[in-house]
């Protein structure tokens, strides 16, 4: 219940950056907040991650509610046994909800943080991308740490 909670307060928090810069900025349009390194820039992006794909909501449609119902199996069959790999699940689910409302809505996605590394400009994103990505990392060590655990327990 709680990871559904957590996905919620994703949704939530997206939704409301995504409107506030739809709100008060031209498209666009980019305010430095660390000069060289973060910028807010009001983008939208028809597509998945880069761009890829753009304009095939179809596509995205079909891939969101399958990640959706994906997570609520993996949430309701396992969330109990670890509770990061619940706290990644709920922010799986909750960036692929704001994603999704996004593309329900407007056939793309809001994209407002822009990152400078050096020379290399990062891909505008947003937090429901960041939910996704920070919850596949999260589950990732979360598995990787149950592999090392169980071959630990073998060598014994
Ligand atoms: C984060 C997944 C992308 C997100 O997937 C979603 O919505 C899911 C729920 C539905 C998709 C239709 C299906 C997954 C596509 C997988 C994918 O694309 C490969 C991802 C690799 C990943 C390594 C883990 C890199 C990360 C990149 C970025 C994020 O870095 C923080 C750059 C984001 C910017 O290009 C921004 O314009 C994207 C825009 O906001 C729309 N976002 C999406 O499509």
């Amino acid at each position: 219940m709680l990871y559904y909670l957590l996905a919620l307060l994703v949704i939530i928090i997206d939704q409301v950056t995504k409107w506030l810069v739809m709100m008060n900025m031209e498209l666009r349009e980019s305010i430095p907040i660390i000069d060289n390194f973060l910028y807010i820039t009001s983008h939208r992006n028809p597509g998945a991650a880069w761009g890829i794909l753009a304009g095939q909501m179809t596509f995205f449609y079909i891939i969101t509610a399958i990640v959706i119902v994906v997570i609520i199996y993996y949430i309701k069959k396992y969330a109990h046994e670890s509770k990061w790999l619940g706290v990644g699940l709920g922010l799986i689910l909750g960036g692929a909800i704001g994603n999704f409302i996004d593309r329900l809505a407007y056939q793309e996605v809001v994209d407002f943080i822009d990152m400078y590394f050096g020379s290399y400009s990062y891909p505008i994103f947003n937090v429901a991308d960041s939910a996704l990505v920070i919850g596949v990392i999260l589950i990732g060590i979360v598995v990787l740490k149950e592999d090392f655990g169980k071959g630990a327990k073998k060598d014994d």
